[in-house]
């Protein structure tokens, strides 16, 4: 449907935003920033929460693997039934590097980067690229990372996805040393922008810090004030995703 707008352009209706997180838990935090009702589709693989004036969601699963696969199928559905989606969102909770990514911060990414696909070497590791193969790393539309951004009062950085939780300083500095400007690490995003490239459609990468990337340390956790921080930040970058035109934004 094309709308009339002000100024002699023209806007296309809303685009369709799928919003995948791992855990329930995360996707209806999400949920909880719009208030109207939700309807649950249930497709053969995967169920989708579809809210009102909103995004659909996904609890897609933990980590790349499921991740990639749950999102994948949802973006077939919606082709199959003649609506696909627009833009792919990762969502969720994540650690963060500190100083820079303090608990409670959002970040939206603007590498997402498979951190811990490739090979270890005596020289240490290579990257699956270095091999011959894919790839290990997606960009986001720059003009979007930057809206969402503004709009979520949202870091931006590189965002790491990990099959292995961190969990000691020589982890972290090691990941830090390859990826100096990665701000948090998660399990999902690489993953979830594959299904996206796969399909030749955008990604993005949200997330909200609940733990700091270093040893591990369960009492250090803040999820709560994470899922919060998740929450407000959906409600506010959600007119951009929306809005968002990918012809006009590459
Ligand atoms: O047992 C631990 O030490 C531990 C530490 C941090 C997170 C976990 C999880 O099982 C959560 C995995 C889940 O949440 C995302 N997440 C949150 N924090 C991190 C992190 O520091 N590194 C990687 N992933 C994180 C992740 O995307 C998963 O969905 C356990």
């Amino acid at each position: 449907m094309v709308l009339p707008a002000e100024e002699g352009h023209l806007i296309t209706s809303a685009s369709r935003v799928l919003v995948a997180t791992a855990v329930p838990v995360e996707r209806d935090a999400v949920a909880e920033a719009f208030p109207g009702p939700v309807r649950e589709l249930s497709l053969p693989g995967a169920t989708v929460h579809r809210v009102e004036d909103g995004p659909d969601l996904l609890a897609a699963g933990v980590g790349p693997a499921l991740a990639a696969a749950s999102t994948a199928t949802a973006l077939t559905a919606a082709a199959l039934d003649g609506r696909p989606y627009h833009l792919v969102v990762s969502a969720g909770i994540a650690g963060g590097f500190p100083p820079h990514a303090p608990l409670g911060s959002l970040v939206v990414a603007d590498e997402i980067t498979a951190a811990d696909l490739g090979a270890e070497t005596a020289d240490g590791f290579l990257p699956v690229t270095d091999l011959g193969f894919g790839t290990i790393t997606h960009r986001p539309p720059a003009a979007l990372v930057r809206e969402a951004a503004a709009a979520a009062g949202a870091l931006t950085g590189t965002v790491l996805t990990v099959s292995t939780v961190t969990g000691t300083a020589a982890r972290a500095d090691a990941l830090l040393a390859r990826h100096p400007r990665a701000l948090a690490e998660a399990m999902e995003g690489f993953g979830v922008a594959e299904a996206a490239a796969a399909h030749g459609m955008a990604v993005l990468e949200v997330r909200a810090v609940s733990n700091p990337v270093g040893p591990r340390d369960r009492a250090a956790w803040r999820i709560g004030d994470a899922l919060t921080a998740l929450t407000e930040g959906f409600g506010k970058l959600t007119p951009v995703l929306e809005s968002w035109n990918r012809h006009e934004h590459r």
